[in-house]
């Protein structure tokens, strides 16, 4: 017991400086490099079979100094896959669900949170997954990702606990991707059993 508390601890101070690395990393990207960078990883990721057969998708809206999924969320609009983007809900309960969204109008009407993330509002009528429709794939967001697929992301527990609901609830569970930035790619994440390992990391260097 008091062994594998002393783990965790050692875990979360080892995910936390490599959270401060990476973002420092990202922080110091010029934009337009993260835009070319993007850009062309979204394009490996929309001629693949996973996309192509996925009718429902959660995205994210990017945040500054953060992979751009601007031209995804273009494309997927354009091939008229079904999207849906986080909002979270609660920080303290590391709660977030994925609600419905129907265009680049309608994101672009919504305010930025104080994050500069545009989340789709919580009301009546707007479709909310795991529990009104079933997701095809999901592109995780995260600070840093290695080769096995282990994620570290912004460390509040958002998508861990997402995933997991997903997972109990009665559908299959959605392909989980994530696209990374090279400043990105390390060789450990160090995780412990509350993270999801995520099924693909489309990287620079990903043969596909
Ligand atoms: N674009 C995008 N949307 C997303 C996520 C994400 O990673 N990217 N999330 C994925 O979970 C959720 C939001 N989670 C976030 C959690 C923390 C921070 C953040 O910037 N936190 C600190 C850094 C403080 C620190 O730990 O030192 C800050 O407020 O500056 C941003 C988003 C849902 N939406
Ligand atoms: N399934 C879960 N249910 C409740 N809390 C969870 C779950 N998974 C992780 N957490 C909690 O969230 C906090 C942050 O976890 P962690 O450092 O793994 O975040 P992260 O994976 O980097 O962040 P995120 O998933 O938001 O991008 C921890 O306190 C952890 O216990």
């Amino acid at each position: 017991m008091i062994k594998n508390v002393g783990i965790c601890d050692a875990n979360m101070l080892l995910k936390r400086e490599l959270r401060r690395r990476i973002r420092s990393s990202l922080f110091s990207m010029p934009q337009d490099s993260i835009d070319r960078e993007s850009v062309s990883l979204v394009q490996k990721f929309v001629t693949s079979v996973t996309y192509k057969n996925a009718s429902s998708i959660a995205l994210y809206a990017s945040m500054p100094h953060e992979l751009n999924t601007s031209s995804l969320l273009h494309r997927a609009f354009e091939d008229s896959k079904r999207v849906f983007l986080p909002r979270v809900i609660s920080k303290e309960n590391h709660d977030m669900v994925m609600l419905e969204c129907k265009s680049m109008d309608e994101l672009n009407s919504w305010v930025p949170n104080s994050w500069k993330i545009r989340e789709p509002p919580l009301e009546e009528g707007r479709l909310q997954s795991p529990k009104d429709v079933q997701l095809d794939v999901v592109v995780v967001p995260g600070v840093a990702f290695d080769s096995l697929c282990r994620r570290c992301g912004q460390g509040m527990g958002f998508y861990d606990k997402f995933l997991a609901a997903c997972h109990s609830s009665k559908r299959p569970m959605p392909y989980t991707v994530a696209l990374a930035l090279s400043v990105q790619m390390v060789d450990t994440v160090p995780t412990d059993d509350s993270d999801w390992q995520i099924d693909e990391v489309i990287h620079g260097k990903s043969v596909k």
